[in-house]
C-alpha cells in the first residue's frame, strides 16, 4: 500500500504541515509530526480538502502513467529532479509525491509480462518465463554498474536504463552508479537499500574531496609553544591571551578549551594551549599534525637545556618552522648571544648570523616582545602560505576531550579545513554523533566554525582521544556506518600485532620497500656515548637504507622518548641505561621497540643484522625433567653411569644435563648415553630408573640430582 510522509504530501499540495496535522485531528487520525507517514486512504481523505479538483489523480494508481507522461517534460526542462551537482535528488517521489509503492512495480511488471506476450507468434507455444521476484533488500559495498543493480534487483538492465533515462540520466550497462542514484532507483523500485561500509573504506582519506584551488582562502597558522622546564611557556600562553583575546572585550570571559585565537593587525594566529613537546607530539604519534610554527621558549638566563632540545628535535621531526623567543630579557644575567651562540649548534642559526632562524629578545612576564613575536609568526605564516577550503566537508582534529558529568562526551576540536555547523554528523576517531553544540574559545555559542578555528562540541556518543581526526559526512546514516566500522577496526586492530617498527621487522620493511630511513632515539649514560653511537649509526649503510637519528639524550629513557619515537615510527636504544616505570609502561601501550644494550658494537652489529635480515634466532632454555642418582658404578673405557631415577618429567638422550649437589650446579655438560637396562633409549619418562653418562664428566656421587634441559627457539618480541 502507497505511502507519504506528511511534509511530502503538504508540500505537493501547496500547505503547511501543521494544516494538514490539524486535519487529520479534525479527523480523528493520530499522527506524531510532519515525517509520520499516512496511508493511500487517508491521502484519499486528505485531498477532499486540499485537492479537491485533482481528487481522483491523486488518489489512485489508474492514471498515474499518464500523469507521468504530462508532468515530465517539464521536470525536465526545470530539472526538478536533479540535485545541484546534476545529480538526481536522494529522494523522490512519484508525480504526486507519492513514494512508488511495490504494489505499483507488480503492476508494471504485469504489464510488460503481457507485451511480452503479444509480441511473441501466435504460432509459439507459450512458455513461461520464471519471473524472478524484486527483493524487499539488497545491500551492497563496492560501486555498482548499471548491470550490476539490475542482477542484484532481478531485472533487466533495459529496465533499469529506462527508469534512469525518464530520471533524466543517459547512462548505459557498465556505468557506475553514485550512492545516491542506486539509492534513488532502489526507491523506485520499492526496495529498501543499504550500502554496508567495509572496514577497509574506513580511512577519512576515502571520503575527503580534493578542493577546487578557486575555494582555497588564506587560514590563521596554528601555533604551539615549547621548551625547558620553567623557560616561560605558560607565562607566554597567559601573556599572548591577556593582551590579545581580552583586549577591547570588556568583561569577556575566556574559556579554557584547549586552544585559544587572537587577533593581530586584523589578522588571526590560533594558539594551542597545552605547552610542552609531550602534548604536541603525542597528537602527532596519532597521526595528527596540526601545528604550523613552533615557538621554541628558551629563557635568557638558562640557556638551552635537555628539554630545548628534544623540543628542537620533535618539530624537526615534524617539519615544523621554529621561531625562538628569548624569553626572561628583564633578568639580570640574561645572555641573549649565549642563546643564539648554543642553538646554532642544533642549526637554529639567526637572520643576524646568516641563518634563517627568527630570534625575538622578549619578557613573557614584563609583557616585552609579545606584539614582535606575533609579527614574526604572521611574518612566517605568509611564507607558508596556509590555505584551507571553507567550503569542505569539516575535517581536523581533536585537541582534548572528556566526558562531562551533565554534557556527555565534550571534544575541543580544530578545524583544519571545511567549515563545521552545529547539527552536522560527524565521525571522530572512532566515535560518532551529531554536532548538538559548538562553544567558541570565548565561550560563546557559534552555529559555525572555519579552518584553523578551536571549538568545543557536544553530542558525540562516547569520548575520542586527543589526537584522532575528525570528518563530517553529509548523512547521519553514512556517519554512523563509518563510525561503528572504524570502532571496529579499532578493536581488532588493537588485538593484532602493531605495525610500529621494530627490529625484527626491519629486514621485512626494508624487503618490501616500505623502509628507506630507519629513525632512532638514543638515551646513554653519559654524551660522550651517545654521541659514539650515534655516529656509528648513522655509517651503517645496508642496500641504500640508512639510519637517522632523530634524538639523542642523557639518561634515563624517560615517556616523553617513547612518545617521541612512536610518533616518529622510531626504535629506541638505550646505552648502560634503563626505561623508568612511565616510559616500561608507554612503551608497551604504544608498541615501541626499546634496546637495552651494554657495548657499542653490539648495538651496530644487532641493527646491521635486523637490516640485512640475519638476526640470530633467539633460544631459551627449557628445563624438561629431573633425575637422582641412587647408585654409581665406575666401568673402564666408559666412566662413571648414574644409576638414577626420573623424579619429574623425563630425560632424552638429546638433552643437555646439569649436575647439582646440594643446590649447587657442578657441572653443565651433554648427556653420553642412556640406557634402561642394557638398552639405549632415546627417553625416560617420570618414575622409571635409568643408567645415564655424562660426556666428559665422571665425578657422578650419589644423592646429586641430574637436570634435564633443551633449548628452544622462541619469537622475539
Ligand atoms: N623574570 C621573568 N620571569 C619569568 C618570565 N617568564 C616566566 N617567568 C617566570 O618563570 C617561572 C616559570 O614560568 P612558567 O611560565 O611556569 O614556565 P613553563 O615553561 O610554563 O614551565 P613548565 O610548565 O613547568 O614547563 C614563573 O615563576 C614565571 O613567573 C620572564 O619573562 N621574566
Amino acid at each position: 500500500m502507497s505511502k507519504m510522509r506528511i511534509y511530502e504530501y503538504a508540500k505537493q499540495n501547496k500547505t503547511t504541515s501543521k494544516e494538514v496535522i490539524q486535519h487529520l485531528k479534525d479527523l480523528n487520525i493520530d499522527v506524531k509530526n510532519h515525517m509520520s507517514t499516512v496511508s493511500i486512504e487517508t491521502i484519499v481523505k486528505l485531498d477532499e480538502k486540499f485537492a479537491p479538483k485533482q481528487q481522483s489523480n491523486k488518489s489512485t494508481n489508474s492514471n498515474h502513467n499518464q500523469q507521468q507522461h504530462q508532468n515530465r517534460p517539464n521536470q525536465a526542462k526545470n530539472g526538478s529532479n536533479r540535485g545541484k551537482n546534476g545529480k538526481p535528488n536522494r529522494k523522490r517521489n512519484d508525480q504526486n509525491g507519492r513514494r512508488n509503492p511495490q504494489q505499483q512495480n507488480k503492476n508494471k511488471k504485469h504489464q510488460n509480462g503481457n507485451k511480452r506476450h503479444h509480441n511473441k507468434s501466435a504460432s509459439k507455444p507459450q512458455q513461461q518465463k520464471p519471473v524472478k521476484e524484486t527483493p524487499s533488500k539488497i545491500t551492497y559495498s563496492d560501486t555498482l554498474t548499471v548491470s550490476d543493480l539490475a542482477g542484484k534487483l532481478n531485472k533487466g538492465t533495459s529496465e533499469i536504463i529506462k527508469k534512469l533515462m525518464s530520471l533524466g540520466v543517459m547512462a548505459n550497462k557498465n556505468q557506475d552508479l553514485d550512492d545516491d542514484t542506486v539509492e534513488l532507483l532502489c526507491d523506485e523500485f520499492g526496495v529498501e537499500v543499504e550500502k554496508e561500509i567495509i572496514l577497509e573504506d574506513t580511512d577519512f582519506d576515502k571520503y575527503l574531496k580534493e578542493d577546487n584551488p578557486a575555494d582555497l582562502v588564506e587560514r590563521p597558522a596554528v601555533v604551539t609553544i615549547m621548551g625547558h622546564v620553567d623557560h616561560g611557556k605558560t607565562t607566554l600562553l597567559d601573556a599572548i591571551r591577556h593582551t590579545k583575546v581580552t583586549e577591547g572585550e570588556a568583561g569577556g570571559i575566556t574559556q579554557h578549551i584547549g586552544a585559544y585565537q587572537v587577533e593581530n593587525d586584523g589578522k588571526k594566529l590560533t594558539f594551542l594551549d597545552t605547552p610542552g613537546h609531550a602534548a604536541f607530539t603525542s597528537m602527532r604519534s596519532r597521526g595528527a599534525q596540526v601545528t604550523d610554527i613552533a615557538v621554541l621558549v628558551v629563557a635568557a638566563d638558562d640557556g638551552v637545556m635537555p628539554q630545548t632540545v628534544e623540543a628542537i628535535n620533535h618539530a624537526k621531526a615534524a617539519d615544523v618552522p621554529i621561531i625562538v623567543a628569548v624569553n626572561k630579557m628583564d633578568k639580570e644575567g640574561a645572555n641573549p648571544d649565549r642563546v643564539m651562540q648554543e642553538l646554532t649548534e642544533y642549526e637554529l642559526v639567526p637572520e643576524d648570523w646568516g641563518g634563517k632562524t627568527i630570534f625575538v629578545n622578549m619578557s613573557a612576564f614584563k609583557l616585552e616582545g609579545i606584539d614582535s613575536l606575533l609579527e614574526m609568526l604572521q611574518l612566517v605564516s605568509e611564507i607558508e602560505e596556509l590555505k584551507a577550503n571553507p567550503k569542505a566537508a569539516a575535517f581536523g582534529t581533536v585537541i582534548e576531550a572528556q566526558l562531562d558529568k551533565g554534557k556527555g562526551p565534550v571534544a575541543t576540536l580544530l578545524l583544519q579545513n571545511g567549515t563545521l555547523h552545529v547539527s552536522d554528523s560527524v565521525v571522530v576517531g572512532n566515535t560518532f554523533g551529531r554536532v548538538r553544540a559548538m562553544v567558541n574559545d570565548e565561550g560563546r555559542r557559534v552555529q559555525a566554525a572555519g579552518p584553523s578555528t578551536p571549538v568545543e562540541i557536544t553530542g558525540l556518543n562516547s569520548v575520542p582521544q586527543a589526537g584522532d581526526q575528525f570528518l563530517v559526512f553529509s548523512d547521519e546514516k553514512k556517519a554512523r556506518q563509518v563510525g561503528e566500522a572504524r570502532e571496529e577496526k579499532h578493536i581488532r586492530e588493537n588485538r593484532s600485532e602493531s605495525s610500529k617498527v621494530s627490529i625484527d621487522d626491519l629486514f621485512e620493511q626494508i624487503k618490501q620497500g616500505e623502509m628507506k630511513e630507519i629513525n632512532v632515539v638514543i638515551k646513554a649514560d653519559v654524551q660522550g656515548s651517545a654521541e659514539a653511537l650515534a655516529s656509528s649509526l648513522e655509517k651503517i649503510d645496508v642496500e641504500g637504507v640508512n639510519i637517522k637519528i632523530i634524538h639523542t639524550g642523557v639518561g634515563a629513557i624517560k615517556e616523553s622518548d617513547i612518545i617521541l619515537a612512536s610518533a616518529s615510527n622510531a626504535i629506541v636504544i638505550g646505552f648502560n641505561v634503563r626505561p623508568d616505570t612511565n616510559a616500561k609502561k608507554a612503551a608497551e601501550s604504544e608498541k615501541v621497540d626499546v634496546r637495552l644494550h651494554r657495548v657499542i658494537y653490539k648495538v651496530i652489529e644487532e641493527i646491521e643484522s635486523a637490516m640485512k635480515g640475519m638476526l640470530d634466532p633467539v633460544y631459551q632454555e627449557k628445563v624438561i625433567g629431573q633425575a637422582e642418582v641412587r647408585e654409581t658404578f665406575k666401568v673402564s673405557k666408559i666412566g662413571t653411569i648414574a644409576g638414577s631415577y626420573v623424579t619429574d618429567g623425563k630425560i632424552t638422550r638429546d638433552s643437555g644435563v646439569r649436575l647439582i649437589r646440594d643446590g649447587v650446579v657442578q657441572f653443565e655438560g651433554e648427556i653420553d648415553t642412556l640406557k634402561r637396562f642394557k638398552d639405549d633409549v632415546k627417553e625416560v619418562a617420570k618414575n622409571y630408573e635409568c643408567g645415564v653418562t655424562i660426556k666428559n664428566f665422571n665425578d657422578i656421587k650419589e644423592g646429586d640430582i641430574l637436570e634435564a634441559f633443551v633449548m628452544e627457539e622462541i619469537e622475539r618480541t
